[in-house]
């Protein structure tokens, strides 16, 4: 696979092949993004690119503005300023629907009315395929089926949302954004509330999906290790901004743990290359 220009940080800068803008590759291309509540930017980001058909993190301490871009990526929050492009396009050309077919996204948070199925929520994520008032077709059934075995959620089917532990109302909703069976899929900490088990599941499926049907993924994770592990790509953010991108080998040295983190770790790398973090302690 070539090597494409991802981001213009500073690093990225200093050649030449940079000032070429890789379309092709680009699942979504931002360009001079501002993003913020009200008066307030709290993200502001020259150029980033998320690569077509792969796995991208974003990674980067609370408040960093993960959730913030990630919103900003899928048109959920507009930008004050500059241009998000889906696959060429601006992501506000689109109808909602027409947006909802191309791209997914899961949000941090997450509601439905307790009284649904997990069954019922699943087949939301098919409404962009189809009329309010259609019947459901075998497409449909198909990828609802499909998504909650890849989630591991098939014996809770009938199960009302109101009675599912914090990590199974998880995994309903990654389900429910998988059946939506989108090239593209954002995902803002998929991993939170689930124990070690169905977190690997999780990015096992994310995995899979990447593998075996081109999904290009965005995930925000906390967990760096496991960032550094799952993904081919990371973003790391540091108050709204880009502090630095590529791939996991790259990016995770002692100082962007320093810097961005405030920790105080050594980096070891395995026979392949793979870092690896060993914390020390929080810098003061
Ligand atoms: N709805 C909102 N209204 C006002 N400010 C907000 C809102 N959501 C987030 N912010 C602010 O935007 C900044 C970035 O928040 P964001 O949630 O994007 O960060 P994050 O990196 O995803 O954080 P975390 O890792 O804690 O989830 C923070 O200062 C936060 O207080």
């Amino acid at each position: 696979m070539p090597e494409i220009p991802l981001l213009s940080t500073d690093r990225a800068q200093t050649t030449d092949e940079t000032d070429t803008e890789p379309l092709e590759d680009a699942a979504l291309l931002a360009s001079d993004i501002e993003l913020g509540y009200g008066e307030e930017i709290v993200v502001d980001c020259e150029h980033l690119v998320i690569p077509d058909g792969r796995v991208t993190a974003l990674v980067g301490p609370n408040g960093s503005g993960k959730s913030t871009l990630l919103k900003g990526l899928s048109a959920e929050l507009s930008p004050e300023s500059g241009t998000v492009l889906l696959h060429g396009r601006d992501v506000h050309e689109r109808s909602v629907p027409a947006l909802a077919r191309e791209l997914g996204l899961l949000d941090q948070e997450n509601d439905a009315p307790g009284g649904l199925t997990v069954d019922d929520l699943v087949t939301h994520g098919r409404y962009p395929h189809r009329g309010f008032l259609d019947p459901l077709s075998e497409d449909d059934y198909a990828a609802i089926d499909r998504a909650i075995d890849l989630a591991g959620i098939d014996h809770l089917r009938e199960t009302a949302l109101a009675e599912l532990s914090g990590g199974q109302k998880q995994l309903a909703f990654i389900a429910m954004a998988l059946a939506q069976d989108t090239d593209v899929l954002l995902l803002d900490e998929p991993t939170t509330y689930l124990d070690l088990h169905h977190q690997l599941r999780v990015m096992e499926v994310i995995r899979t999906l990447n593998d075996e049907r081109d999904v290009t993924v965005c995930v925000v994770l906390h967990d760096l290790q496991q960032a550094t592990r799952f993904a081919e790509y990371l973003v790391a953010l540091e108050d709204g901004a880009v502090y630095d991108w590529g791939p996991p080998e790259e990016v995770v040295t002692e100082q962007l743990l320093a810097d961005v983190f405030d920790v105080d770790a050594s980096v070891r790398h395995d026979p392949d290359g793979d870092p690896h973090i060993v914390p020390r302690r929080a810098i003061e």
